[in-house]
């Protein structure tokens, strides 16, 4: 199980797939390569995380900082970080990583293949505690993703998990787009003490830090972006919440690994179950959580 995992050269010896080859990324980290001729792609092993998603014709779906760093033991600023198995600070364990091992760890690759529709499909696995995790993802015309989390049979009673993928998305400016599909919802305020209030029936724009989970909402979101012409929507199953974040400019200047000005032209949008809609597994059990990412040319 703590095998070294597999340099590039012999992920393209296990799996010659078309259209998918792995190489050495930024820092030295393995990346899987994919182009389909609908759409180009890539994911790290380290934390099986995405930073690359391009549908043909269109511009880069997701967002990663220029000061992002690649190192073993860092999460990757931007792209799709899976956060597992709690989301934010893990609670009365101060010292513990933000957002949980999935994002800072090694994944396995456990299938690559092309779907007959010619999407590339990988699936990468890796097991937290005692968990195990199977992160699927396909790059076609969407991106989608899975996150199945299985609870060993050999645990001796039920455990909770909070998770999320924590997708960012490219912008052309953060002040001129609007995301439609949270409105009335619940939501708790991470940027005014964690108050709870509920969303207005207007469409959310920005015009300030924002650090928002949004409760009890399995609903798609759409994000219009004015300046690159392009709505794009983030559907998903089996998530109860949306986070929403943007760091504006104090916050930004605070990350070592965010660009001062880089707040302009990211968003988050996240997929997730957490707080108080964390995930209560039994023994042997398992539960899968997806997002789907589509990017729809907006109507002149
Ligand atoms: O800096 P990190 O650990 O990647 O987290 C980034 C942000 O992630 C968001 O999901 C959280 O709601 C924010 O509170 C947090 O600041």
């Amino acid at each position: 199980m703590d095998a070294k995992p597999m340099n590039a050269d012999q992920l393209n010896e296990k799996y010659r797939v078309e259209g998918l080859r792995f190489v050495d990324g930024n820092g030295g980290l393995v990346k899987a390569v994919v182009d389909t001729g609908v759409c180009t792609g890539e994911i790290y092993m380290h934390g099986a995380h995405v930073t690359h998603f391009q549908p043909t014709g269109h511009q880069p779906v997701l967002w990663v900082s220029k000061q992002s760093v690649f190192e073993a033991d860092c999460a990757i600023r931007g792209g799709v970080p899976i956060c597992f198995p709690w989301f934010g600070p893990r609670v009365g364990h101060p010292q513990a990583p933000g957002h949980g091992w999935a994002r800072t760890r090694s994944w396995d690759v456990a299938t690559a293949s092309v779907r007959d529709d010619g999407a590339i499909e990988m699936v990468l696995s890796t097991v937290i505690e005692s968990f195990f995790l199977a992160f699927t993802v396909r790059f076609g015309e969407t991106l989608s993703m899975e996150l199945q989390v299985k609870l060993s049979s050999d645990a001796t009673a039920s455990v909770s998990f909070e998770e999320a993928l924590h997708t960012y998305f490219a912008v052309s400016d953060i002040k001129s787009i609007k995301i439609n599909g949270l409105e009335m919802a619940g939501y708790i305020d991470k940027v005014d003490g964690d108050a709870t209030k509920m969303e207005t029936g207007s469409p959310i724009r920005f015009d300030g830090e924002c650090d928002r989970v949004y409760l009890d909402t399995t609903s798609t979101c759409q994000m219009t972006d004015p300046g690159k012409k392009r709505t794009i929507e983030v559907s998903k199953t089996h998530s109860h919440n949306t986070v929403v974040w943007n760091p504006w400019i104090e916050k930004s200047a605070r990350m070592a690994d965010f660009g001062d000005d880089e707040w302009k032209s990211m968003v988050c949008i996240e997929t997730a179950n957490v707080g108080d809609q964390a995930i209560e597994l039994l023994p042997g059990r398992s539960y899968s959580m997806t997002a789907r990412i589509a990017v729809r040319e907006m109507n002149k």
